[in-house]
């Protein structure tokens, strides 16, 4: 279970969101909501334990995140806005050394459910924006994980990408794990599975 409690977070002065509270279990999926700027980036990025709240505390299992680093960072997926990608590598050396206990079988096979099959040797540099997402979002088929924190994963990909995608984390959430993702998209069929926490950043009147 993670609880997010009391958390407030100031960026250069301004307060994106204070006294945030809400918890995520086993099967749940969250989608992080809100106008840009809202705080949905810094919130993640807390969560991921990248950068510290003015105040409140985030619990796994009970226990603060800072307490427990070494968990942390075993449970949980972060895929933030470049994902640890690195241009110059290809598709299969990215994998690689992002999770170097993988075969060469399941990197293909994770290659194969982002429909990258044929790319797996082309530095990542030469993809298109959505194959160079759907790098980094191949990482769901490798990752043990039980905790996926996903900033915008659906940005520049097609209808079919995303359908499939939504599927993914439905079999995730099932299989007892937890999703909670940005988007700024409709989601497809299986959003009565998705609950939304909506930050108002400082228009309250867009909530
Ligand atoms: N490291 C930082 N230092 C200073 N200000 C920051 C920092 N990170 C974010 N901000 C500011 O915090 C505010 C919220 O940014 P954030 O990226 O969290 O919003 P968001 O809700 O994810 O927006 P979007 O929908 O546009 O992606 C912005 O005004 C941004 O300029």
């Amino acid at each position: 279970m993670l609880e997010i409690i009391n958390l407030t977070c100031v960026r250069d002065e301004r307060t994106l969101f204070s006294a945030l509270n809400f918890r995520a279990d086993a099967g749940d999926i969250v989608q992080i909501d809100g106008p840009n700027g809202a705080g949905k980036t810094s919130l993640l990025r807390l969560l991921a334990g990248l950068s510290q709240p003015e105040s409140g505390a985030i619990h796994w299992h009970g226990t603060a995140i800072a307490r427990q680093r070494e968990r942390w960072h075993r449970d949980l997926l972060y895929l933030g806005h470049h994902a640890g990608i690195k241009a110059v590598l290809t598709p299969r050396e990215n994998l690689a050394f992002l999770h170097a206990t993988s075969t060469e079988a399941q990197r293909d096979a994770a290659l194969e459910s982002v429909d990258l099959l044929g790319y797996e040797t082309v530095p990542v540099a030469q993809l298109s924006a959505g194959q160079q997402r759907r790098v980094a979002l191949a990482r769901l088929w490798l990752s043990q994980a039980p905790l996926w924190i996903l900033d915008e994963p659906l940005t520049a990909i097609d209808k079919s990408g995303v359908k499939k995608l939504m599927m993914h984390f439905m079999q995730h959430a099932d299989n007892g794990g937890m999703v909670i993702l940005t988007t700024h998209q409709d989601l497809p069929e299986g959003n009565g599975r998705v609950r939304k926490i909506q930050l108002c950043g400082v228009e309250p009147d867009a909530c």
